[in-house]
């Protein structure tokens, strides 16, 4: 380029450039999952790391973030009509990666059941939960249900729509066992005295949880990107975590 000129982005549209320019950040999210997203019934606050973690994006841009709320069912067409990105413990799969850049990795995980404390050697290992009689519980449309299905084919699946009150499930009787990330099983358990994380340092699978970002936008995938990586640096991320992890 010839001096004096502004260099053009590569691509001439950008969600950078919409979002700054209609001022708001549209973020799709559950708000039933903490710890990293939470909509609170009785006040309509919105909580959670990824929450806090999207305040903190949007105002770098100097924007408002908007919490649009949508279900692990409908995540992905809700990600894709409605929002510039999804974020709250949002897994990293292939099926979605056709559909969706993703930002780097926030934290790595893997699945691992949580169950009553007294049952926790019962159910430590896939060949014990895949078993006829044993009831594993599993919200629907996300990553826990594929893990269910996938590796439970013996066992009876329930299959249950409230994710906040999933966990009431096993302490009532009506399930036995949950295999979720573990980030969650170590929430929970904290919450909830009669439930175990089982093994949660030595999960059955690796994954990954990560922001959902619109496909082939490279620039406004970089600018996300660059951001986490200060977030991860500069303590933001720590700090969005603490009240949740401690
Ligand atoms: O689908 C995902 O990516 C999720 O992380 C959501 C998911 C799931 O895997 O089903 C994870 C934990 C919650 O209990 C509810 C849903």
């Amino acid at each position: 380029p010839e001096s004096g000129d502004v260099q053009k982005p590569v691509s001439d549209s950008t969600r950078l450039d919409s979002v700054v320019e209609t001022g708001t950040l549209k973020v799709c999210t559950t708000g039933d999952y903490r710890p990293f997203t939470y909509l609170d019934p009785d006040s309509g606050e919105w909580s959670g790391i990824d929450i806090t973690m999207a305040k903190n994006l949007a105002e770098t841009m100097g924007v408002e973030p908007e919490f649009i709320q949508t279900s692990w069912k409908d995540l992905m067409p809700d990600f894709l009509s409605k929002c510039d990105m999804a974020v709250g413990g949002v897994s990293i799969s292939m099926e979605r990666a056709q559909q969706a850049y993703y930002s780097e990795a926030t934290l790595d995980e893997g699945k691992t059941p949580i169950t009553l404390c007294e049952n926790v050697e019962k159910y430590d290992t896939i060949k014990e939960i895949n078993q006829p009689g044993v009831r594993s519980i599993t919200p629907i449309g996300g990553t826990n249900e594929k893990f269910a299905d996938a590796n439970y084919p013996d066992g009876e699946i329930i299959r249950f729509e409230d994710n906040n009150k999933i966990f009431d499930e096993i302490i009532a009787g009506r399930a036995d066992v949950m295999t979720t990330d573990a980030s969650e099983t170590r929430w929970v358990a904290n919450e909830h005295p009669e439930l175990c994380a089982v093994h949660p340092d030595k999960p059955f699978n690796f994954s990954q949880k990560a922001y959902l970002l619109p496909l082939g936008d490279d620039e406004f995938q970089e600018y996300v990107n660059q951001w986490l990586n200060m977030a991860k640096n500069d303590g933001t991320l720590a700090a969005a975590e603490k009240p949740w992890f401690g």
